[in-house]
């Protein structure tokens, strides 16, 4: 019997900024149903893969690797196409529409004439700091406030291989803990694929959610830890 395929997996990845190497040769595999974490400390280079997974603007800095979804070649997919196959990049930054309202947004990242993944009131209900913010500008929400939009987008939207760049960054603990059992809920009752970066595993619900730990330090990946 062949192996499941994963929704998404890397191998082998070389990322060179400016002709110095600063991942050497790192790889890692998502299976739906499964939330992960990729951790390591500052400048271990967690933005830098899932930038690369997500195709986003560091194809010609000088890197290679293979990266496939549900076992298709697709390094070399542009980021619509990356998009369309199910994945969905919530970078660290720029990761929500500053002039569009808080509504706006979420309205947004929906696909036209589908079903959202997650209903608005549902995501109300999970976040509730943002309904007094609907009306909002995104850009004028707070450091807190725009991590809880930007995965409230992701959750909403009809990806099914979620990527996102510390979603908890600037959150409370009680507000962390949510974000990341949301994003745990949405792996085994959803189904989809959730990875998230993040420094450490001090946050508790991270600890209790991942089903994978996905170790970096220094460009370079460590086993993988659960399963
Ligand atoms: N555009 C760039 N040009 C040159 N070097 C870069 C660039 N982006 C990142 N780097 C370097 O690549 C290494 C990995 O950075 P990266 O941002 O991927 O790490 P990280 O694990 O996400 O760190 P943090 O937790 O601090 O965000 C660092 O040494 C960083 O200085």
């Amino acid at each position: 019997m062949s192996p499941p395929i994963s929704a998404l997996s890397c191998d082998s990845v070389h990322v060179r900024y400016g002709g110095i190497e600063v991942l050497h040769g790192v790889g890692l595999a998502l299976a739906y149903g499964t939330f992960s974490a990729l951790v390591g400390p500052n400048g271990a280079g967690k933005t830098t893969l899932l930038d690369w997974c997500a195709g986003a603007g560091i194809e010609s800095s000088g890197s290679s690797g293979s990266l496939l979804i549900e076992g298709r070649q697709a390094s070399t997919w542009p980021v619509a196409r990356r998009a369309l196959a199910g994945l969905r990049y919530v970078p660290f930054e720029r990761n929500v529409f500053p002039s569009l309202t808080v509504l706006d947004n979420l309205r947004a990242t929906q696909a036209a004439g589908v079903a959202p993944a997650d209903p608005l009131e549902r995501t109300l209900h999970r976040f509730p700091e943002l309904t007094r913010l609907l009306d909002r500008p995104a850009g004028v929400l707070s450091g807190g406030e725009r991590q809880l939009l930007a995965v409230a987008c992701a959750l909403q939207g009809p990806g099914r291989i979620l990527l996102l760049d510390e979603p908890t960054h600037a959150l409370a603990p009680a507000a962390a803990a949510r974000v990341i059992e949301a994003l745990a809920e949405a792996a085994r009752e959803g189904g989809r694929a959730v990875l998230v970066a993040e420094p450490s595993t001090s946050r508790e619900a991270l600890r209790a959610h991942a089903d994978f730990i996905w170790p970096l330090d220094r460009g370079l990946r460590l086993a993988a830890q659960g399963g």
